[in-house]
């Protein structure tokens, strides 16, 4: 059994990992931290664990990570790169889902971030945590940054038209949406039930710090020089993202061959899954599962290429991927613990 840390417990993403790991074959939780709730059974907290979780929250002080197999830092960007030193120097792997290990480029991480980074010889060795395009990296990984949520949607639907070299790729066009719990939980103004339900808004729009970070891999695709305008949206929903990503055609490609290319890409892949060409993918075809779905569609057979990209960002935008590159961390099945099916409506 491998031994799981999870520092960050009480959030969504951190609650999500307990519920992966309710039913995990392979991997058993054994400390779980919170700074609020030390001593408070997870069960008791979240009673859709009851029966299913037996640990309790305990201060992170008190947490004996460095017994552990694996610790995950379901918290706040600068939170991990603290920590991970010690851990790694105990034999831990370590997991962040921040972002403190995503980037390459410290200056760009500290401009967005608004943090200086204290472990830049980490961060090195660090491997970017999406497998589908960094999958022999992360097996051999002491510490693996996973990616943001929207950065997962954007890679993996413009990934087979950037290594096949058929679009500008200077000039991408993203616009994505993401449900309500993407914010985390936390008290703010603008996530209270009366402001973020029955309205619709984007954000970030000057600028956003998921577009370095899928600059920075989007480049390793391509020799090509990457522009990236994105729009983030919040939508009332709790958990989905959905990715409307444009590029301009270069090369002379029929629909059948383009539907190819992401057919190709994603053949073996468990869980990318390519809709028939011209589908519409919906955001509750994934909820509370790993999948991805995506759609490639050429209004007007034209020459934009236009692909649909929707996931739960809980999931396979967060706590499923880190999930996923455990088990490539410790050998096992990609899949195991991830079997879970969407639940629909
Ligand atoms: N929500 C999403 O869809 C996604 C989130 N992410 C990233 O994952 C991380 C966690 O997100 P999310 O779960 O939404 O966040 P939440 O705000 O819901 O939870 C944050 C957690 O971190 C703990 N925490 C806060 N500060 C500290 C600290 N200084 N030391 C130790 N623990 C701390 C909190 O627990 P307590 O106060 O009890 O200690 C809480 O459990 C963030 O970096 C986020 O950007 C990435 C992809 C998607
Ligand atoms: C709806 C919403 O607010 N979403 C978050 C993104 C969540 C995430 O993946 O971001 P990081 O891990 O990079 O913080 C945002 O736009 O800030």
């Amino acid at each position: 059994m491998i031994k799981v840390g999870i520092v960050g417990g009480t959030g969504y993403t951190g609650v999500e990992l307990l519920r992966i790991f309710a039913t995990h074959p392979e991997a058993r939780v054994q400390a779980v931290t919170s700074r609020k709730e030390d001593g408070m059974p997870v069960a008791e907290m979240y009673p859709s664990l009851r029966g299913r979780v037996d640990v309790a929250f305990s201060s992170p002080d008190k947490a004996r990570l460095t017994d552990c197999d694996v610790v995950f830092f379901a918290t706040p960007h600068g939170v991990a790169m603290a920590q991970a030193p010690e851990l790694v120097a105990a034999g831990v792997k370590v997991i962040d889902l921040a972002a403190d290990f995503r980037m390459q480029d410290v200056a760009a991480f500290e401009k967005w971030y608004k943090l200086p980074h204290s472990c830049t010889d980490l961060l090195k060795e660090a491997a970017y945590g999406l497998p589908e395009l960094n999958r022999e990296a992360i097996r051999k990984a002491r510490v693996v940054g996973n990616p943001g949520c929207y950065p997962t949607t954007m890679q993996l639907g413009y990934a087979p038209l950037l290594k096949a070299g058929v679009i500008d790729a200077s000039h991408l066009i993203a616009d994505c949406k993401s449900g309500v719990s993407g914010a985390g939980r936390k008290a703010e103004l603008s996530l209270l039930f009366s402001e973020a339900s029955d309205n619709f808004k984007a954000y970030g729009v000057s600028g956003h710090r998921h577009s370095p970070e899928t600059i920075e891999r989007l480049s390793h695709l391509t020799s090509d020089k990457v522009g990236l305008l994105f729009t983030p949206h919040l939508v009332p929903m709790i958990r989905g993202m959905h990715s409307t990503l444009y590029a301009r055609l270069t090369k002379e490609i029929d629909n059948a061959a383009l539907q190819a290319l992401f057919e190709d890409a994603y053949k073996d892949e468990p869980f990318v899954d390519v809709l028939p060409f011209g589908a519409h993918p919906e955001t509750r075809t994934t909820r509370a599962s790993n999948m991805l779905r995506l759609a490639v569609h050429r209004p007007g057979d034209g020459d934009t290429v236009v692909v649909l990209v929707v996931q739960d960002n809980l999931v396979k935008g967060a706590s499923g991927q880190a999930v996923q590159c455990m088990n490539l961390m410790f050998g096992l099945d990609e899949t195991t613990g991830l079997q879970q099916v969407p639940v629909l409506p």
